[in-house]
């Protein structure tokens, strides 16, 4: 049994919505997770979907205003929320700007100085933080998915990519897709991994769609009139890679819509229930 510490609870849709911290070994600092454990959790152990955020985000805002834990009580799934990053390790630079450190984890295991002592926030989803839900709430381990919003997106693109048989379906609202070309993604890269582009590759959603795919069909929503289309997030290039090796992909344009919650809460019933159609809930 893993350590965890519950901050604070609340009832949610017949279920537990709680708020934890724990030490993490990878990323050698307190990291904070939410957990909301639908009324079905009292019975049986049950799948779980881990949602990834976007910069600036915490472990509490998914929770707060995408409007989730109705869908997860009538399916019956577990909904894990992660921090975006370390927080408070001393990192140099670690507070200066919104869009690196603090925040601005992107889901990279970092290789260079000084960012690589704490900044392991690849390994820390996919393996550190699975082995700390499964070893606390009743999960069902071999029935896990990713699902993720703009930086978080891309995480969640990544990680299912890399580990097809450890998550059993993936979708993206308004992810960053291809890192190594857009400037969010350039500088993040640069900072954490180094000037050595060969290692960005295993990072980048339209890089590895073309060199491992996916096993299924890959969900992603994206708003028209999201502020950042065109220069960071560049769905066109996903559409097509993914074409060019014939990756299922449900590629979703919303006309109208932005980049923030109020557009991830008109979707989230439609991820949740590709998600559920994966775990053979519905
Ligand atoms: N701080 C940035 C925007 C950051 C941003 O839009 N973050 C998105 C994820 S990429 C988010 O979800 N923010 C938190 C929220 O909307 O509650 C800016 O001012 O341009």
């Amino acid at each position: 049994m893993t350590d965890i510490n519950l901050i604070a609870e609340y009832k949610s849709f017949d279920g537990k919505l709680g708020f934890y911290s724990h030490v993490s070994n990878l990323c050698k600092c307190e990291m904070r997770f939410s957990v909301y454990q639908p009324p079905q959790a009292t019975q049986k152990p049950l799948p779980v979907l881990y949602f990834l955020s976007g910069l600036t985000c915490r472990e509490d805002v998914f929770m707060i205003k995408a409007g989730a834990q109705y869908w997860a009580a009538k399916y019956g799934i577990i909904i894990v929320a992660p921090d975006t990053s370390p927080r408070l390790t001393g990192t140099p630079g670690e507070n200066d700007e919104w869009d690196i450190g603090t925040g601005a984890g992107f889901y990279v295991d970092a290789t260079a100085e000084p960012w690589k002592s704490h900044y392991q926030m690849y390994s820390y989803i996919v393996q550190e933080l699975p082995t700390v839900i499964n070893s606390n709430f009743p999960t069902q381990p071999d029935q896990q998915s990713i699902f993720g919003h703009s930086m978080g997106g891309h995480g969640a693109l990544i990680c299912a990519m890399r580990n097809p048989d450890i998550y059993k379906s993936v979708s993206a609202f308004a992810p960053i897709v291809t890192p190594m070309n857009c400037a969010w993604g350039k500088k993040a890269f640069s900072l954490y991994l180094g000037n050595n582009q060969e290692t960005w590759r295993d990072y980048d959603a339209c890089e590895l769609v073309q060199k491992v795919g996916y096993h299924s069909s890959i969900l992603i929503d994206q708003g028209t009139a999201d502020e950042f289309l065109n220069h960071q997030l560049l769905p066109e290039e996903f559409i097509n890679a993914c074409a060019k090796v014939n990756q299922p992909l449900n590629f979703r344009y919303q006309p109208g819509y932005d980049h923030s919650y109020y557009f991830i809460a008109t979707f989230v019933a439609d991820h949740i229930r590709h998600h559920a159609i994966a775990f053979g809930l519905e």
